[in-house]
């Protein structure tokens, strides 16, 4: 056996030095909110939703609730520099966030004390009213703190603080709202996070803004789609105090961003479950861990997959599948593309074969791949060897396919199962349907596609998709937060290009 030599140990190329600490120290100096949503308890939430140890210097107490804020004390300010000398005398701050900050006197304390001790990652979030209308800042303190804006690294103001620490009307769109970043980032030289909340439309985008350099253009937006909830207390403090904690671990604002608005947008999705006031309640910050129980995981892509089923149920293939009025042309035109789609999809099963982690789904996935190749096959002989379809692989089929090889590629094991999973899972959901409508219409031997949809009873495949189910749902409780995230990216992309799949034959034949 030929000598094996080993790199060094020591080396810093075996083991790339990470851009910060995986659980980074992060203090956040806000008021506190007793209700649980915002301020130092969300800060607290978010800190630790993202894998930070969090602390909480307080600047003011407020006494509120969904519905509002009914008072606000603010504790004598030489109490909160003892706070704060006794974290930073004690403790190393890789990151704080800094929120509610009450009045003048306690803005001139922070001030000090971040020029003394200088954390590597400031954010500041400069609040100022409450949503419901209430002041969180006295308003002759605006100059103070705009003394405070050149001692934060990042600053993310939602559209009336922009245009109060401007000094200008509130930006009516988002256009203006980049416009406006841009000039507060100039005139203090940080990245200003400009936020979409307050504006109205489907989208919700967030945009870095940065005029020196320091992102890889000006304006990084990350778009993001509008939840119809009237839960959102407390997302700013929540937002702001989560990117600090990641942009400690990353050391990179875009990445940063990327990787909290995901969970931002489910924790709004998930707000109603907590039943928390009559007004707007708070988010979920911890979402992802009730999603990680057994069955969990399976629920959260569900909710993705259920508007993508309702639309494909919808389409006309599907409609006329059902009714037996579907074109012959559109109907070989997708078997054909299914014939296509299965040779890709084969050697992606194959992959998560080579990826798994026990011989149980190593068998399963690999059992799977060659299935694939036989119903190829099988579609060749028996179904497309009598028709005639125009060849060549579709656009959607190229597109699909492409997009598993890709994640196959370079994806875990978790995110190649997310990715694989809609095509078993939508498929025996719509084959279900079907075929009961079938069923249920008399399954006359009239109907010109009856032994195709009589195919649709397979109860073989429906064990094989609740199998999937649950390696996909297993391999979730086992990844990492960030492998989550890319976990249901994955599935959803996969889930409109099943719909896109369905509807092909309508664009294409
Ligand atoms: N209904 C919503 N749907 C999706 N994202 C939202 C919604 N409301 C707020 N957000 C997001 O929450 C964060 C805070 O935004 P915003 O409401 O503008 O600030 P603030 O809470 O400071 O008033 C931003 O990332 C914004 O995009
Ligand atoms: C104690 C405290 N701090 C900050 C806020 C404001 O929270 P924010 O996240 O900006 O969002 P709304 O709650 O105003 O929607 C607060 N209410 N209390």
């Amino acid at each position: 056996m030929p000598a094996l030599s080993y790199p060094s140990l020591s080396s810093s190329s075996v083991y790339p030095l990470a851009a910060g600490r995986d659980a980074p120290r992060v203090l956040s100096i806000a008021g506190s909110d007793p209700s649980g949503g915002a301020g130092i308890q969300a800060d607290l939430k978010s800190i630790s939703a993202h894998g930070g140890y969090g602390m909480a210097a307080i600047t003011a107490l407020t006494a509120q609730n969904t519905l509002g804020v009914s008072a606000v004390h603010v504790p004598p300010v030489e109490f909160l520099r003892q706070q704060l000398n006794a974290i930073s005398s004690d403790i190393a701050i890789d990151a704080v966030k800094i929120g509610m900050l009450g009045d003048a006197g306690v803005i001139l304390v922070v001030r000090e004390w971040l020029e003394e001790v200088r954390p590597a990652v400031v954010v500041l979030d400069p609040v100022m009213v409450a949503t419901s209308g209430d002041r969180l800042l006295t308003e002759s303190a605006g100059e103070a703190l705009r003394s405070l804006l050149p001692l934060a690294d990042l600053i993310t103001p939602n559209l009336p603080e922009l245009a109060m620490l401007l000094g200008e009307p509130e930006a009516a769109d988002w256009a203006s709202a980049l416009d406006q970043g841009k000039r507060l980032a100039a005139e203090y030289g940080n990245t200003v996070l400009v936020k979409g909340g307050h504006l109205a439309g489907s989208e919700c985008p967030d945009a870095l803004v940065n005029t020196s350099g320091l992102l890889r253009q000006d304006v990084v937006e990350v778009a993001g789609p509008r939840i119809a909830t009237k839960n959102s207390h407390g997302t700013g403090c929540s937002l702001s105090s989560a990117l600090a904690t990641v942009q400690a671990r990353t050391g990179d604002w875009e990445a940063s961003l990327r990787e909290v608005k995901p969970w931002l947008l489910q924790a709004l999705v998930d707000s109603s479950k907590l039943e928390v006031g009559s007004g707007n309640g708070p988010v979920d910050h911890f979402h992802h861990q009730r999603s990680l129980r057994p069955g969990g995981f399976a629920a959260t892509m569900w909710k993705e997959a259920v508007p993508e089923l309702e639309k494909i149920h919808e389409l006309d293939f599907i409609q006329e599948l059902q009714s037996g009025q579907l074109p012959e042309s559109a109907f070989s035109y997708y078997l054909a593309q299914d014939a296509i789609y299965l040779n890709g999809y084969s050697r992606v099963l194959a992959r998560a074969g080579a990826l798994a982690p026990t011989e149980e789904e190593q068998l399963f996935w690999a059992m799977g791949s060659r299935q694939c190749l036989e119903v190829e096959s099988e579609l060749h002989r028996n179904w497309l060897s009598t028709r005639e379809a125009s060849g060549g692989t579709g656009p959607v089929t190229k597109a699909y396919v492409d997009h598993l090889l890709a994640t196959s590629a370079s994806g875990s094991y978790a995110v190649v199962l997310a990715a694989i999973l809609p095509c078993y899972w939508l498929y025996a959901e719509v084959g279900q349907k079907l075929h009961a409508a079938f069923v249920d219409a008399g399954a006359s031997t009239d109907h010109p596609y009856a032994e195709w949809l009589r195919t649709y009873a397979d109860e073989e495949f429906a064990s094989a998709t609740r199998a999937a189910i649950k390696f996909t749902d297993a391999a979730a409780i086992a990844a990492s937060g960030r492998e989550r995230v890319e976990m249901l990216q994955a599935f959803s992309q996969s889930c409109r290009y099943e719909t896109a799949f369905f509807d092909a034959p309508r664009l294409y034949a």
